[in-house]
């Protein structure tokens, strides 16, 4: 039991931290192209942080509810290998944009009880991989990023129609045992490995892809 764990290192700023994913062997790296977000970057910004990456890491873009122009703008602008839609996207609209892009669509989830599983088969025909995240808190600015863990243990027996990564409030500390709990092929994280808000930390993100490799090797044992 127990391949390799994907590691996405997301809200990715600047290029210390950039180099510091690729060192510690991150699988994905991520750039927010949400105005709101501490993490936020034009599609100029990420052409610079992500056009000179080797081709093993692969890149993610983070939309919420975007329109055809900015989708347009940023893949024109930015590599992307996968693209992820952090709104309220149907999966219908998810359909054109696999189409009109050619690049593989995550689409995230908020969850905060076992209910919430239950819209991952809606994407299930639709979506390439799902990102399941903890409900956001009411009235905030955006719909993910807040550093906040939900129930792993509602995971429990779930059967995942698609690949799926888990994010939400995992760090350096939390995420063997967030792996132990919930098996997850893949993880996310964003707060986890910043020193201050929008501000990521290379250290903590060595450490973080330090303790998911552990873990991994502990699953081997
Ligand atoms: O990170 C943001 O600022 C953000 C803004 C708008 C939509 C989504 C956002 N983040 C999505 C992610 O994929 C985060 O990595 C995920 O929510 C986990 O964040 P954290 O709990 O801070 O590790």
């Amino acid at each position: 039991m127990g391949g390799r764990i994907e590691i996405k290192i997301c809200g990715l700023t600047d290029v210390d931290s950039v180099d510091a994913a690729v060192a510690a062997d991150a699988d994905w790296l991520g750039a927010v192209f949400f105005p709101p977000s501490p993490r936020a970057v034009t599609a100029e910004d990420a052409a610079e942080l992500f056009d000179a990456l080797p081709e093993t890491v692969g890149t993610v873009g983070l939309f919420v509810d975007p329109d055809d122009a900015l989708l347009d703008h940023v893949l024109n602008t930015v590599r992307l290998d996968m693209i992820q839609l952090h709104g309220q996207e149907s999966p219908d609209r998810i359909d054109w944009i696999r189409q009109e892009y050619a690049v593989p669509v995550m689409k995230a989830l908020g969850v905060a009880e076992a209910a919430d599983l239950q819209r991952a088969r809606d994407y299930a025909d639709h979506a390439d991989r799902l990102l399941l995240d903890a409900r956001p808190p009411e009235g905030a600015d955006r719909p993910g990023g807040h550093a906040r863990a939900f129930d792993w243990s509602v995971l429990t027996g779930w059967a995942a129609p698609l690949p799926w990564m888990l994010a939400g409030g995992l760090t350096p500390e939390s995420v063997g045992e967030a792996l132990r709990v919930t098996g997850a092929p893949a993880v996310d994280v964003s707060s986890g490995v910043e020193s201050t808000r929008g501000k990521k930390d290379p250290a903590l993100i060595a450490r973080f892809c330090a303790a998911v490799r552990a873990a991994e090797g502990s699953q081997r044992s």
